[in-house]
């Protein structure tokens, strides 16, 4: 039996469906965070980068930001190093700070301008470190009312972004790792989440669309049901509390782009393909939507 959604004609409606949202972004810049958690195998990985070049295709501006926290661990284990989490954030010791660094932008920031660049000369990967894009700051957490030192780990104190600004004017795609640079040169370990949503103020994105490894925000995670597909910033802020792990940082950021002028941040599914395509050019989008 054919698929109804398979017919010329609903190809067709696809297509027209996303005629306004064309209309809207063209010449906009978008900043997408791509979680660790979401880079489960190549073909996905594949059809990121697939997604990442249609909307260079299309006139949109995209700029990647990558995490890699899994791929981080991974290599602390297989040199007997353990991975420590605090609120949502890596403890980072100076010989964790090098396999970090080594990680982010020598291995999964390099796979992923490769897999954009065979569509093209499009990628061009960068860490906070490179034209002085970021500098960052010692962050602590607070967690059960007490305040937590991680170590190396840095908040996003200023941004520069005009090298990656000239950058995207020569029609590239940047691909950047959250590692930063303090005042003195000491490099810091800064979540992927935060130093997204720190670049995409900063730059004026228009969105900031965060792929992970679940569905979206979960009101009463992990119950199914409690899904959320739309949120306002108070509304969010509100249900801060309650999270837990890797949703604190997540939020946070959401708050930090929308607060500084990014007009949504979407938590979306990135373990299904396509995900980031289906978020930006249908009118129902997949995830949990945070605006003003
Ligand atoms: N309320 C919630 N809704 C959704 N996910 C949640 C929630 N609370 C905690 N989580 C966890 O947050 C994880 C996503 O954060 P994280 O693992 O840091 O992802 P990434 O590597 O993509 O940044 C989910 O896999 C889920 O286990
Ligand atoms: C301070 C801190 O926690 N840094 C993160 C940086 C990578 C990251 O954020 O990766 P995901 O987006 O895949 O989680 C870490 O060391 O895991």
């Amino acid at each position: 039996m054919t698929d109804p959604l398979d017919t010329p004609l609903s190809k067709a409606q696809t297509l027209i469906e996303a005629l306004p949202w064309l209309t809207e972004y063209s010449g906009q810049i978008m900043v997408i965070k791509y979680g660790g958690n979401a880079m489960t195998d190549d073909a996905l990985k594949r059809a990121l980068a697939k997604d990442i070049v249609f909307l260079r295709r299309v006139g949109v501006k995209p700029v990647v930001v990558h995490g890699g926290g899994p791929q981080i661990s991974s290599m602390l284990s297989r040199l007997d190093i353990e991975s420590e989490f605090r609120g949502g954030l890596r403890v980072t010791t100076p010989e964790s700070m090098e396999i970090v660094r080594m990680v982010l932008v020598g291995q999964v920031g390099r796979e992923l301008v490769n897999l954009i660049n065979e569509h093209g000369p499009f990628a061009v990967g960068m860490s906070g470190e490179d034209g002085g894009l970021f500098t960052a700051r010692k962050r602590t957490v607070v967690v059960e009312d007490e305040e937590v030192d991680l170590g190396l780990v840095g908040d996003i104190d200023s941004v520069d972004p005009s090298s990656l600004l000239d950058l995207i004017d020569a029609g590239r795609i940047p691909v950047v790792a959250s590692v930063a640079p303090d005042d003195q040169g000491q490099v810091y370990n800064v979540n992927a989440d935060t130093a997204a949503a720190a670049l995409a103020a900063s730059i004026g994105a228009r969105r900031l669309v965060m792929l992970t490894n679940v569905a979206g925000l979960y009101g009463n995670y992990p119950d199914p049901d409690s899904l959320i597909k739309d949120i306002t910033a108070e509304e969010a802020r509100a249900l801060l509390p309650t999270l837990e792990a890797g949703m604190i940082p997540k939020i946070e950021a959401c708050l930090a782009a929308v607060d500084g002028g990014v007009a949504s941040a979407t938590i979306n599914d990135g373990r299904l393909p396509h995900a980031l395509l289906l978020e930006i050019f249908t009118d129902e989008g997949v995830g949990t939507m945070v605006h003003r």
